[in-house]
């Protein structure tokens, strides 16, 4: 897969050099999303691996008239790619952007030898952060999409076009869940970034974010790096898998002489105060396994987010609660807490679900924000056909459209590009 690919290479020193070279590709539209911890890239690319059918060639050089007889719009054929990289290594992002060359295939490129033109959608705090940086170094002006906006843009388009997206993870299985868009919304939508935010989500562009969270993603790496000297978050996740957390949390039978306390509800091996057993030990932090507190680090911040999530969806009489952000990183454990969680406070009420895609949310909706209506912005669409061909692309379930994944992580797909721009003509003047 794509993305675990450029995970690995992220590890590497000379990284960026490497996922340069592969990245020859296409780009037509590209979205960025710049949080407090990771940049996300969503790209649209015409030179993925789709397999073509003769009704949707892919086409990395021509425009197509969409079959309705809708002249006024193309498609491209392609495949969406998703890239991140450590926000405190803008710079291997810069260099990535630089060698896709947007300066001459250009995102949305106005005007001729007009370099500084250029615009892409862009979300997140660094969106405003670094805008004046990615100027500077790239000529490109970064066009503000709100972020949770994007968010909910990002979840709602997954949830609705791609195959095997949503899943939920109960008793160590992912259960993959086709969700009926007619019965879609409302859901609470929790993003596990560095922080978390939490957003009822009533409908397409109808939402409010009704709570948040500093305890999250960026706590656990931070507390984690400083407790166990962990080089790098996947370091310390994995460190995580080889803990007991018992050794380091007080359990309710550590304070019951054993005894569960049934009378409300607790098992004695329920955790009764997380990171409380040092407390009346005398040893230091080095007397403790780095493993170990890796355990208990993630089952605390994993527990307090579910039940944040339970009590937040319990307020609005959600059933359904959403998980995204790179915190969850399709890690077992992690999901296996957080729906734990919410199984047990909502006794089997709610449901937590995850995604496939669950750090590139708000990448992806910034990315969806290209729309019609405005001249200056190029229109964009997720193209509703059924290709003759079963090879790839979209297929009809449930009267929706769905998109798959190909076998190299991206997700083919179509885009509907208005004539009014021109892509490739602009490519040539830029
Ligand atoms: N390679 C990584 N480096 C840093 N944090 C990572 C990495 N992979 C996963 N994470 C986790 O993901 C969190 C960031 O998630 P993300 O959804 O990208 O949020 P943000 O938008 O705040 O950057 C981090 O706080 C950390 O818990
Ligand atoms: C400020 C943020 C929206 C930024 O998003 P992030 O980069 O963490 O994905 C997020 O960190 C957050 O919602 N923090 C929780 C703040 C609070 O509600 O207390």
């Amino acid at each position: 897969m794509e993305r675990k690919l450029i995970d690995e290479k992220l590890e590497n020193t000379d990284s960026s050099s490497e996922l340069i070279k592969q990245s020859a590709d296409e780009i037509s539209h590209l979205a960025i999303d710049i949080g407090g911890s990771l940049i996300k890239i969503v790209y649209f690319s015409t030179n993925s691996k789709c397999s073509t059918n003769d009704e949707a060639p892919t086409l990395p050089k021509e425009r197509q008239e969409v079959p309705n007889g809708d002249l006024n719009h193309h498609i491209l054929s392609g495949g969406l790619h998703f890239v991140k990289f450590e926000t405190s290594k803008i710079e291997d992002c810069i260099n990535f952007l630089s060698s896709k060359k947007l300066q001459q295939c250009g995102a949305q490129c106005h005007h001729s030898h007009a370099v500084d033109k250029i615009k892409i959608k862009a979300t997140g705090g660094g969106a405003f952060k670094f805008a004046d940086l990615f100027k500077e170094k790239l000529g490109i002006t970064l066009d503000k999409v709100e972020e949770m906006e994007s968010l909910v843009a990002g979840a709602n388009f997954l949830l609705k076009a791609v195959n095997h997206e949503a899943y939920t993870y109960i008793g160590g299985r992912k259960e993959y869940v086709q969700i009926d868009q007619n019965d879609l919304y409302p859901y609470l939508l929790v993003n596990i970034g560095s922080g978390v935010s939490m957003i009822k989500v009533d409908g397409d562009e109808k939402f409010q974010r009704v709570s948040g969270t500093s305890v999250g993603g960026g706590t656990f790496w931070g507390l984690g790096k400083l407790l166990t000297k962990c080089k790098s978050f996947d370091e310390l996740l994995e460190l995580s898998h080889q803990g007991n957390n018992r050794v380091i949390d007080m359990l309710v039978g550590d304070i019951y002489g054993g005894m569960d306390y049934a009378k409300i509800g607790l098992a004695s091996t329920a955790i009764a105060s997380s990171f409380g057993k040092p407390v009346s030990e005398n040893r230091e932090l080095e007397d403790y396994k780095p493993e170990d507190i890796a355990r208990s680090l993630l089952r605390m911040i994993s527990n307090n987010i579910g039940q944040i999530a339970y009590l937040n969806a319990l307020r609005f009489g959600l059933k359904r609660i959403i998980l995204g952000g790179f915190f969850i990183r399709d890690h077992a454990y992690t999901m296996d807490t957080i729906s734990v969680a919410v199984d047990f406070w909502s006794k089997g009420e709610a449901k937590a679900m995850f995604l496939r895609h669950e750090g590139f949310l708000g990448a992806l909706g910034a990315f969806m924000n290209y729309k019609d209506g405005n001249a200056d912005l190029m229109p964009l669409q997720l193209v509703e056909q059924t290709p003759k061909s079963s090879s790839c692309i979209v297929d009809r379930i449930h009267n929706s459209t769905r998109v798959h994944e190909n076998e190299s992580g991206a997700l083919d797909c179509r885009l509907r590009v208005s004539s009014s721009f021109k892509i490739y003509d602009e490519v040539k003047r830029c």
